[in-house]
């Protein structure tokens, strides 16, 4: 699903450069659950973010479900990243002056998917995240658990090949994160795959496979027995 060969990264600092990824390798099969764990600094959402095509690396290859992303055009990009690709942030990134359901349906609506369809779309994934009852609400009016399985409705609702989660638990107490966590296990079980930054230990046990990196370098990638995140919930 996710091939990724020598993959570099530099920030430009005034006449400094920081070289924040260095030589990047790994491969993600369809149907993974993969942590992405490392301290503050060692380069995690920068990976992600390239990932996500929401930003560019210096040099590597990446393909994603067997496209080369190097040279698409910026609406190629686009159109890509709308269709294989699904966030999810620590911010939950929610609209305020949209309701629940306006919400997920959003992604959808760059989908140019007629409007009836959209909502019941819509409706269809905030049953899935056990939030029906709360369509007509605003994200004001949501706990963050709530607003962060919002937020992973509006992500599954484009049925995105990939799940991208920056720290999707970092702005929740620990029962909401394993709230989360078991969601996003669901969502696995079903086949979906997702990657998850996080710097919780016990976040990343929740996952299948932990990507250590350190300093821009991956220094440890293991397959783990997960661990089921429903027992703490
Ligand atoms: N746009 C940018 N411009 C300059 N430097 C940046 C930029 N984005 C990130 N950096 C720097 O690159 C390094 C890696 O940042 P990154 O956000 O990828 O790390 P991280 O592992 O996700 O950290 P955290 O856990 O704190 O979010 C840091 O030193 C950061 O200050």
């Amino acid at each position: 699903m996710i091939e990724i060969k020598d993959l570099h990264k530099s920030y430009k600092m005034g006449s400094n450069s920081l070289h924040v990824l260095k030589g990047i390798n790994f491969k993600v099969e369809e149907g993974e659950l993969v942590a992405i764990m490392g301290s503050s600094g060692s380069g995690k959402s920068t990976l992600l973010n390239i990932l996500g095509m929401l930003d560019g690396a210096d040099s590597g290859e990446y393909t994603l479900d067997g496209v080369p992303i190097k040279n698409l055009s910026e609406t190629k990009a686009a159109q890509y990243r709308n269709k294989f690709l699904g966030f999810i942030f620590q911010s939950f990134n929610l609209i305020n002056y949209k309701s629940a359901l306006e919400n997920v349906a959003l992604p959808l609506y760059y989908q140019k998917v007629p409007r009836k369809e959209r909502q019941e779309k819509a409706m269809q994934y905030l049953d899935r995240v056990g939030l029906k009852p709360w369509a007509t609400h605003h994200p004001s009016e949501l706990s963050g658990g709530q607003k962060q399985r919002v937020a992973i409705a509006r992500a599954m609702a484009a049925e995105p090949k990939v799940l991208l989660a920056d720290e999707p638990t970092g702005a929740l107490d620990s029962k909401t994160s394993y709230e989360v966590m078991d969601l996003i296990q669901k969502i696995n079980d079903e086949g979906n795959t997702i990657l998850v930054v996080t710097h919780e230990e016990d976040i990343a046990h929740m996952c299948k496979r932990i990507v250590h990196l350190k300093d821009g370098v991956i220094v440890e990638d293991k397959k783990i027995e997960q661990v089921r995140a429903e027992q703490y919930v």
